[in-house]
């Protein structure tokens, strides 16, 4: 399936690996079993048939002269995918420990989450990571050291011995209808590369990552669950944008569960039940976002255990996410929570210390933000559970130094945080204290707040209003959307980024966000 070029230059690359004093014999008889898939970007996909032959081809010597071979032959630097296609049917390698059979009970250090990085680059940490480093393959960031912490928490199933279809092919064979951006409504921000790893979300991460490389073939479902703002939609999208990377044509599709129960419930309305299956069964991934949200909600939790099989059973993947494990998921029948249970289950913990650090140098690096190592330190330390309010804060704090022209330093952080930060956070931000404090605010009646008017002072109330549903509280874009008069998610996305620039840009607006957050953490303890 390769394209000849593509073959060409790999024969060149083992005969590289031929003359190669690091490369032993019995190594260079797993290199004769990849088979070059094709090259997108800088990335080649290499197929081999099973994951020992895997593991060669990563091992310290292998890795680095294929390295080199592949710099030589291409003439710059070359990413490696390796996929496993157990069809290539390749005779028993050397080493019959078989690792192969098992690599979804691997535990998450060993699992293959830096296989499309070259060699070289796979024992360094702690690198800062350029926010333009997308064309060039999906880097990590790393926070931490491996930690043993991992392996106790994270959950791996494998109950049911067919968990892990394998399907005739190597890499999936992309369909025709390709998803386009748009229509897969992949988020442009959240990609591997932006995403810091460390104990906390390690195990998740690999998942992902090994999910995104071989679709439906590594684990499936995936299910992810853990508390609001700690990353679980980031992965998703991370996961569809690698994917279609890997596999262009590969037919993507993200949804959070609140837009899937629209969807369904508009296809009903309108008798496009037909149109509603095409969109949602003919994709080869689906990532559905919170669905908790679709408890309940019987005929649509119907509807979605039908996609489930019909995508389950062609192959196609599935990942979901979820702010519970699927055991305590109330509001499903037990036959769609043993469903969830039939790959790989996996949480995301809230970050420690170092790991929350390491994700505001990386936000303030991706949004051009100056702030020195000591502040982000004191941030990170200040706000431990949702990231979404870590970086909040650090928005803030940018913002106010660069509206006073003020260098960004620990005395500036303290002041502006002192109000945003209360060690009695004790009782929850509810959506109505926000609107109804955002509407008092402006002067506003609650009418006004979620009409269709677009006058500038309601457009901004409206905008605010949006900015702190999404930091305080732990709603989705759809559900804010639905509160302020039914509007897209993209408009609150739009929201979101406007309130965020205009901060450090206006001084009015800085001053409205942060007195009307003080306001609303105000009511909140009751005062
Ligand atoms: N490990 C990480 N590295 C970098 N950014 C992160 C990381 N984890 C979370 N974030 C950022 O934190 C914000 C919140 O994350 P996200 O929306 O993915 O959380 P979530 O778990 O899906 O929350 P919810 O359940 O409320 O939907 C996003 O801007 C995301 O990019």
């Amino acid at each position: 399936m390769s394209d000849p070029a593509v073959s060409d230059s790999w024969s060149q690359v083992t005969s590289a690996l031929e003359e190669d004093s690091r490369v032993t014999p019995r190594q260079m008889g797993h290199v004769y079993l990849a088979s070059p898939q094709g090259l997108i970007g800088n990335t080649l996909l290499l197929a081999v048939p099973n994951e020992t032959t895997r593991e060669t081809l990563q091992g310290p010597q292998v890795s680095g002269a294929l390295t080199d071979a592949l710099t030589a032959v291409f003439g710059h630097e070359v990413l490696l995918a390796i996929s496993i296609d157990s069809s290539l049917n390749a005779p028993t390698p050397p080493r019959s420990a078989d690792a192969a059979s098992s690599r979804a009970q691997l535990p998450a250090e060993d699992l293959d989450v830096d296989a499309r990085r070259p060699a070289s680059e796979r024992t360094r940490h702690h690198e800062p990571s350029s926010p333009s480093a997308h064309g060039q393959g999906e880097k990590r960031s790393e926070a931490t050291g491996p930690s043993s912490s991992d392996r106790g928490r994270d959950e791996h199933r494998q109950d049911r011995p067919d968990s892990r279809p394998v399907a005739g092919a190597g890499a999936p064979t992309p369909g025709p209808p390709s998803t386009s951006t748009e229509t897969s409504r992949l988020n442009e921000r959240y990609h591997f590369d932006s995403f810091v790893i460390g104990s906390s979300n390690r195990f998740a991460h690999a998942a992902a990552n090994a999910v995104a490389e071989a679709p439906a073939k590594a684990y499936n479902p995936l299910f992810i669950y853990g508390e609001s703002g700690l990353g679980k939609t980031h992965l998703l999208h991370a996961i569809g944008h690698y994917a279609r990377r890997l596999y262009p044509g590969l037919r993507v599709r993200y949804v959070n569960s609140e837009e899937f129960t629209n969807d369904f419930i508009n296809s009903i309305r309108h008798d496009e039940g037909a149109s509603f299956k095409q969109v949602y069964r003919n994709v080869d991934i689906l990532l559905i976002d919170d669905i908790q949200f679709l408890a309940d909600k019987e005929a649509t939790v119907e509807e979605f255990f039908h996609t489930f099989n019909t995508l389950y059973n062609n192959n196609k993947q599935v990942v979901i996410t979820s702010d519970l494990p699927p055991k305590q998921l109330s509001g499903f029948e037990e036959r769609l929570r043993s469903r969830f249970e039939w790959g790989l289950i996996t949480d995301i913990q809230p970050p420690d210390l170092e790991t929350r650090i390491a994700i505001l140098r990386k936000k303030a690096e991706a949004e051009g933000l100056f702030a020195p190592p000591e502040v982000l330190e004191y941030i990170a330390s200040r706000i431990s559970t949702n990231i979404r309010e870590l970086e909040g804060a650090l928005i803030r704090v940018t913002a106010f130094a660069s509206l006073n022209r003020q260098d960004v330093d620990i005395q500036l952080a303290e002041h502006v945080l002192k109000d945003l930060i209360t060690d009695d956070d004790v009782h929850e931000i509810t959506p109505e204290l926000i609107l109804h404090a955002t509407a008092e605010y402006f002067d506003l009646t609650m009418d006004e707040l979620t009409s269709k008017s677009r006058t500038r002072t309601l457009v901004t109330a409206r905008q605010i209003a949006m900015y702190l549903l999404r930091e305080l509280t732990e709603m989705s874009l759809p559900k804010i959307g639905q509160e302020l008069g039914g509007r897209d998610h993209t408009t609150v996305i739009h929201a979101d980024r406007k309130i965020r620039e205009l901060m450090a840009e206006r001084r009015t607006i800085y001053n409205q966000v942060t007195e009307l957050t003080n306001e609303i953490k105000r009511k909140q303890r009751g005062h």
